[in-house]
């Protein structure tokens, strides 16, 4: 950082240091597609190689260890360094516009590592047996998905995943502060994207034991993320955000207090 204040904008050093800045966040950006797809595989058990009911075998007791330390590594990272408090710490040691890649980047590979040491729970909880129930479950899924994606281009997607802040660091231009948005989705319920994760993760045609030890931990996570993440916002948004908690549900678009 310091090198960085030492330069002038125009300088060579400092044009490097922007082109390295933007090159990180690109290859961060590129970590977390590759990731997200994986994960709509690793959940489906399509096309991937190691996917949720694949894997090395172990006893169930090994399994739920290890799934849970996975599943509690990425929650711990995950809402630990979207704190601001732990941003401001943060950034006292990495420049500010790459601080967003960093955490994309994070979380990206400790998603990656659950997917590779995930130990399959192979136990059936459910099945179900006719094509065409399956295949509307699967779509089910699928949509879950698509609407995870559509709700990040509603709010921002390249800034949520910091290719906007690299951008503009490059380009030299400020970023412009957050941005209250509740357009479309955002209008029926206020975590659209939680929301179509919740549907990806529970619309399984077959449910084992590790693809629900895995709903399950998730869609709590979740609840709590959303505490969290309330919290900010509220303190972000002001009196903007306590009238859009009163007049739009959390998760369900058709009851108003969940
Ligand atoms: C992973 S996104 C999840 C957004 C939302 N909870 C959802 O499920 O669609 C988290 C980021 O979105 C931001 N965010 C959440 N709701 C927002 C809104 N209505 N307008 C702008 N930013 C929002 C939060 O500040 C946070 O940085």
């Amino acid at each position: 950082m310091a090198e960085i204040h030492a330069l002038g904008p125009a300088a060579p050093g400092n044009r490097m240091l922007k082109l390295t800045a933007f090159l990180f966040g690109a290859v961060a950006y590129l970590t977390f597609l590759f990731t997200i797809l994986y994960a709509i595989g690793f959940v489906a058990g399509l096309v991937v190689p190691k996917a949720i009911d694949t894997g090395a075998k172990s006893t169930v007791f090994e399994a739920l260890a290890i799934n849970l330390a996975l599943m509690s590594l990425f929650a711990v990272q995950h809402s630990v360094m979207a704190r601001k408090s732990f941003k401001q710490w943060w950034t006292r040691f990495i420049p500010k516009p790459v601080e967003r890649s960093t955490y994309v980047l994070l979380a990206s590979l400790t998603l990656l590592l659950l997917f590779w040491q995930w130990r399959p729970m192979p136990a059936v909880i459910w099945h179900v047996e006719e094509p065409e129930m399956a295949a509307v479950i699967s779509g089910l899924s699928f949509v879950g998905w698509v609407i995870v994606f559509t709700s990040t281009f509603l709010i921002n997607h390249f800034e949520l995943f910091g290719l906007h802040q690299v951008a503009n660091h490059l380009a030299g231009r400020e970023m412009s502060p957050p941005v209250f948005r509740t357009p479309l989705l955002y209008n029926f319920v206020r975590h659209p994207i939680y929301l179509g994760f919740i549907i990806a993760f529970w619309a399984a045609p077959t449910m084992t034991a590790g693809h629900l030890l895995f709903a399950a931990v998730t869609t709590a996570y979740i609840f709590v993320g959303i505490l969290l993440e309330e919290r900010d916002l509220t303190a972000m948004f002001g009196d903007d955000y306590r009238r859009y908690r009163e007049r739009v549900s959390m998760l369900l678009p058709w009851r108003k207090l969940i």
